[in-house]
């Protein structure tokens, strides 16, 4: 299966989870064997050479578990607030739909560590910004971010900076 046919899979809901909003919906595409392994595999060269991997609650765990595997490596899943006994640190952000609180798992990133951010959707970019402060602050050495769709009119990648950014479709 080729990669655009793979990610033909994603669904598009407008107004969900609110009116104005058109929600790209990667259930499909999880639940499809074939295309579910071309874009892990397309994920991992993406990412190039890293220690590690980190992930978003939930949808990025999904993609970055399988994507560790694939490299053998591991991940660090950063979760919403209130679900670890023990935080390296906590962010406030701003989603396109809401504000939500991210927290960083105590001791799951060394110093220097070279680690890659993976999630399935890049809108304002305010996840993944926050995803990097949270881990820059505990001393990995953010090297990239490997998106499955970037919402290009949403302008995600600007909060990036000179951050290299992978994408595997921009819509
Ligand atoms: O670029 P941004 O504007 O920050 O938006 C992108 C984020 O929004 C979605 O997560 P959401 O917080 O809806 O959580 P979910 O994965 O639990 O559904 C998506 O999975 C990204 O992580
Ligand atoms: N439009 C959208 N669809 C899916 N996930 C999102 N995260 C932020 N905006 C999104």
């Amino acid at each position: 299966m080729k990669l655009d046919d793979a990610l033909d899979q994603i669904a598009e809901l407008p107004d969900f989870p609110e009116p104005g909003v058109v929600f790209r919906d990667l259930t499909p595409l999880f639940g499809h064997p074939k295309a579910f392994s071309v874009v892990i595999d397309a994920l991992a060269d993406a990412v190039g050479e890293v220690d590690q991997l980190a992930a978003v609650e939930a949808r990025g765990f999904v993609l970055a578990a399988a994507v560790a595997y694939a490299k053998g490596i591991g991940v660090t899943l950063v979760r919403k607030a209130g679900k670890l006994p023990s935080v390296a640190g906590r962010v406030d952000y701003q989603l396109e739909y809401g504000t939500a609180t991210l927290e960083l798992p105590a001791d799951a990133v060394r110093t220097g560590q070279r680690v890659a951010i993976v999630d399935d959707v890049l809108a304002t970019g305010g996840t993944v910004a926050a995803t990097r402060e949270l881990l820059t602050e505990a001393g990995a050495d953010v090297r990239s971010v490997a998106v499955v769709l970037e919402l290009a009119a949403l302008g995600g990648r600007d909060k990036l900076g000179d951050l290299p950014l992978h994408v595997l479709r921009t819509v």
